[in-house]
């Protein structure tokens, strides 16, 4: 029998499973809440990072569980719910833990807050994350400001933004040479010096996990110009930007990559929570700071 050229599509790829309506009506379910505001700004927590959260004023917690059609957190240090309230007289959202390609799911799930976080009215995504330093000037407990990225899921097909396009979510075709806001770094860059944080500055390479990588792998990660590796963030910025949102994005370094064949296998989950547990008050205090300094131009429509 022919094969059709619709039923050619691999359907594990295509961003298809949540239409825009879809998404819609889950930004109005949670728009509904009481006690929840329009958010202007999205912050997606990184493992172990999630005690952001906790620090909003007038919170109001919607476990994803009771959101129609979201998937659930399954991996240890990302709580599993989207936290309402505001930030000095900022409203904000944050997502208590994050998806990731290796839990299973499918790029569309992955991304499905940040559709939903933009039809909420966000203007602004930030993303954190947990990540394993490679470069050797920097060290485990730095912050650094994302200035770019690798997401070599996407250079081999995995790209959110594949299958057939909604307009009404972004263009078919999208450049990704400004993906993380200049303006924002500056802001970020600024306040960094005012709290006395250093903030280094790099490009995350995204592997999709779960395993942590081979030593020729970070050796190749190195050369190809990548200062950090995790195992999310990439996905999310590329459909915050495909939105038109401003992208802003840290990775706190939790671990070294092994790079000698003298050390034996290393899984770095553990450091990952601890490291995020000790350096969480800095995370807190840099990301309280700057999103009372975004101007309210950059949060207009
Ligand atoms: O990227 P986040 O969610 O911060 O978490 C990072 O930490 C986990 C590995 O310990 C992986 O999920 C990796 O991506
Ligand atoms: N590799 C990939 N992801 C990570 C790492 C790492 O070393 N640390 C935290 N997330």
């Amino acid at each position: 029998m022919p094969i059709k050229a619709s039923t050619n599509i691999n359907m594990d790829r295509a961003q298809t499973t949540y239409t825009y309506e879809k998404v819609e009506e889950i930004a109005k379910f949670l728009l509904a809440k009481p006690g929840v505001k329009p958010p202007k700004i999205g912050i997606i927590c990184g493992t172990g990072l999630g005690g952001l959260a906790d620090t909003l004023v007038d919170k109001v917690d919607v476990e994803y569980k009771d959101i129609p059609s979201f998937p659930i957190s399954t991996v240890k240090g990302h709580a599993g719910k989207l936290v309402f309230g505001n930030i000095g007289k900022t409203p904000v959202v944050c997502m208590k833990g994050r998806f990731h390609m290796y839990e299973g799911y499918s790029m569309s799930q992955v991304t499905l807050p940040v559709r939903v976080m933009k039809l909420m009215g966000i203007k602004v995504l930030c993303a954190t994350n947990a990540a394993g330093n490679l470069n050797k000037n920097f060290q485990v407990g730095d912050l650094m400001i994302i200035k770019d990225h690798i997401f070599f899921p996407a250079l081999g097909g995995f790209n959110p933004l594949v299958g057939p396009n909604d307009p009404r979510f972004g263009p078919r075709f999208h450049g990704l040479s400004d993906l993380y806001s200049r303006e924002l770094k500056a802001v970020a860059e600024k306040v960094g010096k005012e709290l006395n944080i250093t903030l280094r500055e790099g490009v995350y390479a995204m592997n999709a996990g779960p395993s942590f990588e081979s030593v020729a792998e970070c050796k190749m990660m190195i050369a190809v110009g990548a200062d950090v590796v995790g195992m999310s963030t990439c996905p999310e910025a590329v459909v915050a930007a495909h939105a038109g949102l401003k992208v802003f994005g840290m990775s706190l370094l939790t671990n070294d990559c092994i790079l000698d064949y003298s050390f034996g296998p290393a899984s770095h989950h553990e450091q990952v929570l601890s490291v995020g547990e000790s350096r969480g008050d800095d995370v807190k205090k840099f990301f309280l700071n700057f999103i009372k300094a975004i101007p309210d131009s950059t949060l207009e429509d």
